[in-house]
């Protein structure tokens, strides 16, 4: 298990209010994420998952608390600093991959690197998911575990150090399923980045380095898998 800690989040809450109503969608969280592991985030609809991901990819912003990235304060109300640190260490993987329909596989990619200052090169990253070959293919010419590829390939291009996932298995098949976790496995593994999924899906837990549970908005326990199974062994 790896133990340097990435980010560190303290007392992090987030409160939406619409009109009258108030969501505590996150009561004061603290939790440490380590370099390089593969953590699952299970939980019920609602309860707080995608809201910490999005606070821990600085798509959005906590209510209060603090939250840091190595040294730095990612929590200190400048917008430039989580411009920053979302567009040069953050990949993120969505459910629905999220592509941009008249660009191609590669030129999807190839936008995604101009974000960054070293990225790495596209032909690769196109070879490393198996895409090489449609590579000219728009998104809508693609199956969806093609499609989802893409968007790993799109994440994996800026060299993030956080891969941040959710439900990127929710809308394919098992064994497409499979495949996408084994190459978010190896990700995790080759690059030694640290994987985040989000998942409805228990199943998925098993090939976590630690598994996390959600409940109303806050964590309800953190579980250490010693032996985390290869995603091929896991059954849904
Ligand atoms: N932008 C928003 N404005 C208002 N309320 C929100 C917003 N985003 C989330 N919420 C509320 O915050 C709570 C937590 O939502 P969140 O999406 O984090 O849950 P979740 O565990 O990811 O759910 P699901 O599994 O259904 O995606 C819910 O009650 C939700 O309705």
């Amino acid at each position: 298990m790896p133990n340097e800690v990435l980010i560190s989040l303290s007392d992090i809450s987030k409160t939406y209010i619409m009109g009258e109503v108030k969501v505590e969608a996150l009561k004061a969280t603290s939790l440490e994420i380590y370099q390089g592991e593969l953590l699952v985030i299970l939980g019920p609809s609602g309860s707080g998952k995608s809201t910490l991901l999005n606070l821990i990819g600085g798509i959005d912003t906590p209510t209060s608390g603090q939250m840091l990235f190595g040294k730095a304060l990612l929590s200190n109300g400048r917008e430039k600093d989580l411009t920053r640190y979302r567009r040069q260490e953050v990949g993120f993987v969505f459910q629905f991959y999220n592509l941009i329909a008249d660009l191609t596989a590669a030129e999807n990619v190839a936008l995604a690197a101009e974000l960054v200052a070293e990225p790495l090169a596209v032909d690769d990253v196109l070879r490393d998911v198996n895409l090489w070959e449609r590579r000219d293919h728009f998104p809508s010419q693609l199956s969806g575990g093609e499609q989802q590829r893409v968007a790993i390939a799109r994440a994996m291009v800026k060299s993030p150090r956080l891969l941040l996932c959710d439900e990127p298995t929710g809308a394919l098949d098992f064994e497409t399923g499979k495949m996408v976790l084994r190459l978010l496995r190896d990700i995790q593994k080759n690059q030694a980045s640290t994987v985040i999924i989000v998942t409805h899906n228990t199943a998925i837990a098993d090939i976590a380095d630690r598994v996390l549970r959600m409940r109303s908005g806050s964590v309800a326990e953190i579980i250490i898998n010693e032996n985390p199974l290869p995603p091929e062994r896991i059954e849904w």
